[in-house]
């Protein structure tokens, strides 16, 4: 049987999907997936075994979203930049330690569904005067399918950055590689954010802080350690953040243990650098994510 059932997460409200082969669950905070695990299998999404559910704050793990700009805003195009009128802009956007409230919830044919839409004042977000409504559709049935809709409402164009910031987890981060990534672009963030280009299946020795540009519609990332392969499948994104902070710099981190970097690997379904979004007035984007998980058969 297939049920979605209220519950919390420390101080923050969440649900709990659960269906006949898995379980999600997500914070009511920032739209904020915590975790997703299939029966029988290591979960899919890490969640850090030091993860605290307190307002204001964003949980360490799951997918959070970074909406209406990832990251750091001053390196975001500078017609974003621009309709920013705020003090210290906040990384990774303004909303992902707000509450959302959940608009939709049921089960249709075994699929659970919950729309999440993020309340606004009618003058827009604090510093941000604009009029783009913000929802996050999640589905869970054989998959895990999740959409970060935005819509214009007002009279002027607007431009946004986003990622659905989802961290996965790992057997061993030293044995495991993305596929898919052979020959696109990528912008070097440790390396004074030069322009490279990808060569082969993308492994991890070090630091990784990169965002990868003209990106195929499928990612994999293959887990010999676990005998799995994650797929990834997007639609409305052609740039990815690929992100594991190594030993240094999990130091520094929030809600991070020491050597919780052997664990997990963030592959940031995004649009981002080049592929910001410009929202005409009236205009509508989804950025579109369909997870997965199959068995390595031996090709490890
Ligand atoms: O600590 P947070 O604000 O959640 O950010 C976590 C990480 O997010 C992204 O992946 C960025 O590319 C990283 O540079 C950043 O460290």
């Amino acid at each position: 049987m297939t049920l979605i059932r209220r519950e919390t997460f420390d101080d923050l409200p969440c649900w709990r999907v659960q269906t006949p082969d898995a379980e999600l669950r997500i914070v009511e905070q920032g739209a904020q997936i915590l975790d997703y695990r299939r029966h029988g299998e290591p979960p899919l999404l890490w969640l850090s075994e030091q993860a605290r559910g307190e307002r204001g704050q964003s949980v360490r793990g799951g997918v959070p979203v970074c909406w209406p700009w990832f990251g750091d805003l001053a390196r975001n195009p500078a017609a974003l930049l621009a309709q920013y009128r705020g003090a210290a802009a906040p990384f990774h956007g303004l909303v992902r330690t707000l509450p959302w409230e959940c608009r939709e919830q049921g089960v249709v044919d075994g699929v659970a569904r919950l729309l999440l839409v993020c309340p606004q004042p009618e003058s827009g977000l604090p510093g941000w005067p604009q009029a783009v409504e913000v929802a996050l559709e999640i589905r869970l049935g054989a998959r895990l399918e999740i959409a970060l809709h935005s819509r214009n409402t007002g009279p002027r164009p607007v431009w946004i950055s986003q990622a659905l910031h989802s961290y996965f987890a790992v057997g061993d981060i030293r044995q495991v590689r993305v596929e898919g990534l052979d020959g696109c672009r990528y912008i070097e963030t440790l390396d004074g954010w030069r322009e490279c280009r990808q060569q082969g299946a993308l492994r991890f020795a070090g630091e990784t802080d990169r965002l990868y540009l003209d990106l195929p519609a499928r990612l994999s990332l293959v887990d010999p350690l676990w005998q799995r392969r994650l797929c990834l499948e997007t639609r409305g994104s052609r740039s990815a953040v690929l992100w594991n902070p190594w030993i240094d710099k999990a130091q520094r981190l929030s809600q991070f243990a020491a050597d919780a970097w052997q664990r997990m690997l963030c592959i940031e379904t995004a649009n981002v650098w080049d592929d910001c979004v410009e929202l005409a007035p009236g205009g509508e984007h989804a950025l579109r994510l369909s997870l997965w998980s199959e068995p390595l058969a031996g090709d490890a």
